[in-house]
C-alpha cells in the first residue's frame, strides 16, 4: 500500500486490526482517515498499468490520475490561523496503478433496503465504467438484495442491457430488506470467484458491506468490497447528499402544490401531505424551503404538542383565521411518540432489516384536527395526500443522473486501485473515499440548532416547540391527578385499591 511519506506523514496509528479506517496523523497535524487497501493483507500482490492512459476519450484531461497525497478535507470552513488542522479522506478517481489484471475480474452489483430515483443510472455506470474503461466482461447482477446472494441465480450484465434503465425508476436487480446472512454471501462470492463487489445501499446496506469486507479480509480473499450510499431520507453521515434526494424534494413538491389548491379552494381548507422520512426529515425541510406555501412542516427531529399556547391546533386556528387556508407538510417519522402517548399502544414493531415500523403520523393527526375543530363546532376541509412511494419510485432528474454517474465511476476506479471496505460520496463537492464505518457510526438527522432550520422557521411562521417537554410534563401531570381524583371519587386507587380499601 503506498504510504503518505512525501506528504509528511509521522507514522500511522494502526487501528483496530480489522476495522476499516487507517488513521494517519500528518506532521502538519492533519488527519487522514483511510480505507483499507487489499495490500493490506495481500501485500505482495502485482500491480498492472491503467489501461484508461490509452483511452483517447481521457486523453486531453491534463492531470487524469490522483495521486497518493490528494486528499478532500472534511471541513472547509477553518480558521485562518490553523487552515491545516482537519480531517481529510483519500480523493476519488483513477490511479495510475491497478491491482486487478481487467482479465481475470470478476464483478458483481447489488442494490439493497429501499427504492431511490437513481438506482438504475449507478447500477448502468458501473456496468459501463467497467466495461469501457477497464476492458471488464465478467460483470453479474445480483437479483433480489443481500439474500440473492445464495438464493439466487446472477444475471450477466452488460452494456446493453443496460443501455436505458436511467430512465426507470427502481432497480432492474430488484432489492430486500433483511436476509444478511454473512458466511452464506461470503462463500456465494468464493464459489463465484468474484473478485469485485458493488454494493448500491443507505447505512443498513453499508453495514452489511462492512461485514462482507470483514468477512473477506479474514479469509486473506483478495476482492474489493465498494459501497455506493443510497438513501433519498438523507440520512448518511460526512457525504453532502444522497442521489436521488433532490428528485424525491423535487417530486414532493408537487404534492405540496397540489394540497396547496387544494386547501385553497375550499373555507378553511387545509393541505396535510404525509412525506417519507424515517429518522431524518430532510425531505419535508427542502421541499417546504423550496415551496414557501407550507404552513407548518413537522420533523422527527423536533417533538410537537396539539393543545395550548404555542401548540399545533392554536397555530392552525389563527392561521385559518388569518388567510382561511393552511398546509401542513409532516414527515412519516414525526410525532411517534405523542401518538404513542395518545393511543397508549406501543410503536408498531420492526421491519426485515430490524428498523423501527412507523404508525401513520398522517391519519392520525388528520383525524386529531377534525376532532378538535368539530369539537368546537367550526369548520375545517382537510385534504390529505400521502405521495410516500411516489417520490421514491420514479426516474431520477437530469442532476441525480450526472451524481449517481460520478459515484459509479468513482467507485470503479477505487475497487481497481486496490481500496476495499470504502463508501464513495461527495465530500465539500469533491468525490472521496470515506471508510465505511465513518457513515455508519450514526445517522445523519436536521440539526435544529443550525442555520437552514432557523430558515425554514422564519418562512412559515410556525411555532417552533421548543416548551414541548414542559408541556408533556404538565399534560402527564394533569392527566394523573385526574385519575387519582377519579379513583378516589370511585374508591379505588390506582389498581391496588382492593389491598388498600379491604
Ligand atoms: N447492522 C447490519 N449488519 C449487516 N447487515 C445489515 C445491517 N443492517 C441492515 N443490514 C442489511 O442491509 C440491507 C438493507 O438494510 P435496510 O436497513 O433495509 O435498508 P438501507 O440499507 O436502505 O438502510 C438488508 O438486507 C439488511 O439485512
Ligand atoms: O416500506 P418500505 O419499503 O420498508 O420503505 C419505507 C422506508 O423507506 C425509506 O424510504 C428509506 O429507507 P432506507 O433508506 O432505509 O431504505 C424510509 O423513508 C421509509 O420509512
Ligand atoms: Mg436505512
Amino acid at each position: 500500500m503506498p504510504s503518505n511519506a512525501e506528504a509528511g506523514a509521522s507514522g500511522s496509528i494502526p487501528a483496530d486490526n480489522l476495522k476499516s479506517s487507517k488513521i494517519e496523523r500528518m506532521a502538519s497535524g492533519a488527519i487522514l482517515e483511510d480505507v483499507p487497501h487489499l495490500t493490506d493483507w495481500l501485500p505482495t500482490l502485482q500491480t498492472y498499468a491503467n489501461p484508461l492512459k490509452h483511452n483517447p476519450s481521457y486523453s486531453t484531461v491534463k492531470q487524469y490520475f490522483i495521486e497518493e497525497d490528494d486528499v478532500v478535507a472534511k471541513d472547509i470552513v477553518v480558521k485562518i490561523s490553523n487552515p491545516w488542522d482537519g480531517v481529510y479522506f483519500r480523493r476519488s478517481g483513477p490511479r495510475e496503478k491497478i491491482y486487478f489484471d481487467t482479465k481475470e475480474v470478476r464483478a458483481c452489483i447489488v442494490t439493497c433496503g429501499g427504492l431511490c430515483p437513481g438506482l438504475n443510472t449507478v447500477i448502468r455506470e458501473i456496468v459501463c465504467a467497467l466495461w469501457t474503461q477497464y476492458g471488464v466482461r465478467d460483470i453479474f447482477g445480483i437479483v433480489g438484495g443481500y439474500k440473492g446472494f445464495y438464493s439466487r441465480n446472477t444475471i450477466r450484465l452488460d452494456p446493453k442491457i443496460v443501455n436505458d434503465i436511467h430512465k426507470r425508476g427502481g432497480t432492474i436487480l430488484g432489492t430486500s430488506r433483511g436476509g444478511h446472512d454473512t458466511s452464506k454471501i461470503v462463500s456465494s462470492i468464493e464459489d463465484r470467484s468474484i473478485n469485485q463487489v458493488y454494493i448500491i445501499g443507505g447505512d443498513g446496506t453499508q453495514k452489511g458491506a462492512n461485514v462482507i469486507h470483514k468477512e473477506l479480509r479474514r479469509h486473506g480473499m483478495k476482492v474489493a468490497v465498494a459501497g455506493i450510499p443510497k438513501t433519498i431520507d438523507n440520512d448518511i453521515e460526512i457525504i453532502d447528499k444522497s442521489f436521488g434526494f433532490d428528485t424525491a424534494v423535487e417530486e414532493a413538491q408537487r404534492a405540496i402544490n397540489a394540497a396547496h389548491t387544494e386547501a385553497e379552494s375550499f373555507e378553511n381548507g387545509v393541505g396535510f401531505v404525509k412525506i417519507m422520512g424515517r429518522n431524518s426529515g430532510y425531505i419535508a425541510m427542502y421541499a417546504t424551503l423550496a415551496s414557501r406555501d407550507v404552513d407548518c412542516c413537522l420533523i422527527p427531529e423536533v417533538p410537537f404538542y396539539l393543545e395550548g399556547g404555542g401548540g399545533l391546533y392554536d397555530f392552525v386556528c389563527r392561521r385559518l383565521k388569518e388567510n382561511g387556508h393552511a398546509v401542513i407538510v409532516v414527515a412519516e417519522g414525526a410525532g411517534q411518540e405523542l401518538m404513542t402517548d395518545s393511543l397508549g399502544s406501543s410503536n408498531g414493531g420492526i421491519d426485515a432489516s430490524g428498523n423501527r415500523l412507523l404508525l401513520d403520523i398522517g391519519l392520525w393527526l388528520c383525524q386529531k384536527l377534525k376532532d378538535h375543530f368539530s369539537a368546537r363546532k367550526e369548520i375545517i376541509n382537510i385534504k390529505y395526500i400521502d405521495p410516500t412511494y411516489m417520490i421514491r419510485a420514479i426516474p431520477s432528474n437530469a442532476a441525480d443522473n450526472v451524481y449517481s454517474t460520478l459515484l459509479a465511476h468513482s467507485a470503479v476506479h477505487g475497487a481497481m486501485a486496490g481500496y476495499c471496505g470504502f463508501t464513495v460520496g461527495p465530500v465539500n463537492g469533491r468525490h472521496a473515499y470515506i471508510p465505511i464505518d465513518r457513515v455508519t457510526e450514526k445517522q445523519r438527522r436536521v440539526n435544529t440548532s443550525d442555520r437552514m432550520w432557523a430558515r425554514l422557521l422564519s418562512s412559515t411562521n410556525q411555532p417552533d416547540f421548543l416548551q414541548y417537554k414542559n408541556v408533556m410534563e404538565a399534560k402527564r401531570k394533569k392527566e394523573n391527578s385526574q385519575l387519582a381524583e377519579s379513583s378516589h371519587e370511585h374508591g379505588t386507587n390506582n389498581g391496588n385499591s382492593q389491598n388498600d380499601s379491604s
